[in-house]
């Protein structure tokens, strides 16, 4: 092309010079900004997972987990009246168990009185306003550490849904809002409905943690609730997923939807956001996702060694679970995130 015929094409174009299109524009001014913004955290999105032990002094720190305690069930009572000011709609609970009530048979996990049933009682007394999600799987209660029923180091998938239908049906009496089947048994989520069906609690919600990987970021998690010591045998990896599977994920998901499940949940969270998107965009379902203890942790010894900026990246990481589809995020972070989202 000659340097004449180049000139008269450009004088032909109607719109200006290059670049026509610019996309900075709308960048310019915090309200175009907020104008063009497509996705929001709010603190609806929120879901606060909370460590509660038996005695001793009311709030106990987790080492690896700066910022979080375990707490007694009065000093539960006053952070769940906390969230419940700040907006928070839900939280999920997790006992700390004592060694001795641990037992091959996870008998600790159907007692009317556990630790877990007494705080969900007390919390739905006293803060009527909160919804209460309880994990149900065995590791709390298992000597061994595992989620299910162990038997010559094979973890049993019929036997321990009977015993996940058990603990349930406690939660469920004691007043849970929402069952959050943790296990990964296969076909345990259509067994649970109906139990809880046949037992008159139809109103009850199962979250079903669908797509769990077997993952290293668990760690701090294990620390916080004592499970990691027991956890000697093994790992998890012939129920939970493994990291590299994502069709397998969308294949997890259709089968608890189709045995009920109310609310879909990915765990981890930010490694695993395509799979989010994947689930949300196969099922539409109420998807959530799991920021767990060893993302909080990451963020948390950064902003310690003042390596990140931690308001910045703890508000950035939950709006990116809000953009892969995620209707929700559990989050160790929900009472500064609630805070920081009520002062904005
Ligand atoms: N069923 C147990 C359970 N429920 C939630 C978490 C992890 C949460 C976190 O790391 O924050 C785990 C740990 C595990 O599967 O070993
Ligand atoms: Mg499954």
């Amino acid at each position: 092309m000659t340097e004449h015929s180049h000139d008269r094409h450009a004088k032909r174009q109607p719109f200006g010079q290059f670049p026509r299109i610019r996309l900075r524009r709308t960048r310019q001014e915090d309200w175009s900004r907020r104008l063009v913004a497509e996705n929001a955290l709010t603190v609806n999105d929120l879901i606060w997972p909370v460590f509660v032990k038996e005695g001793g002094p009311a709030r106990e720190a987790v080492p690896s987990m700066p910022g979080v305690d375990r707490l007694t069930i009065p000093a539960l009572l006053k952070a769940a009246e906390k969230a419940a000011k700040l907006g928070i709609p839900a939280l999920a609970l997790f006992p700390v168990v004592p060694r001795e009530k641990k037992s091959a048979g996870a008998e600790e996990a159907f007692r009317a009185d556990n630790l877990c049933n007494r705080a969900v009682k007390a919390l739905k007394k006293a803060v009527p306003e909160i919804g209460v999600i309880c994990d149900v799987a065995l590791d709390p209660y298992t000597d061994h550490g595992h989620d299910g029923l162990m038997q010559n180091d094979v973890i049993l998938n019929d036997e321990t849904i009977a015993v996940l239908i058990r603990q349930t049906l406690a939660q469920a009496e004691a007043g849970v809002d929402i069952a959050a089947p943790s296990d990964m048994m296969d076909g345990r989520i259509g067994r649970i409905r109906d139990a809880l069906d046949a037992a008159g609690f139809e109103r009850v919600k199962i979250m079903s943690y669908a797509a769990k990987y077997a993952s290293g970021f668990y760690g701090p998690f294990r620390d916080a609730v004592g499970s990691k010591s027991s956890l000697g045998k093994g790992d998890k990896r012939t129920y939970q997923m493994d990291s590299g599977n994502g069709d397998e994920a969308v294949r997890e998901c259709a089968l608890d939807v189709a045995e009920g499940a109310d609310m879909l949940m990915v765990k981890p969270g930010l490694p695993y956001l395509d799979i989010v998107w994947r689930v949300k965009e196969a099922f539409k379902l109420p998807t959530f996702a799991y920021q767990v203890s060893g993302e909080y942790a990451m963020i948390k010894a950064a902003a310690q060694n003042g390596w990140l900026d931690n308001d910045r990246v703890v508000m950035e990481s939950l709006l990116c679970f809000k953009r892969a589809g995620a209707d929700g995020i559990l989050t160790y972070s929900a009472i500064e995130v609630a805070e920081k989202l009520a002062k904005a």
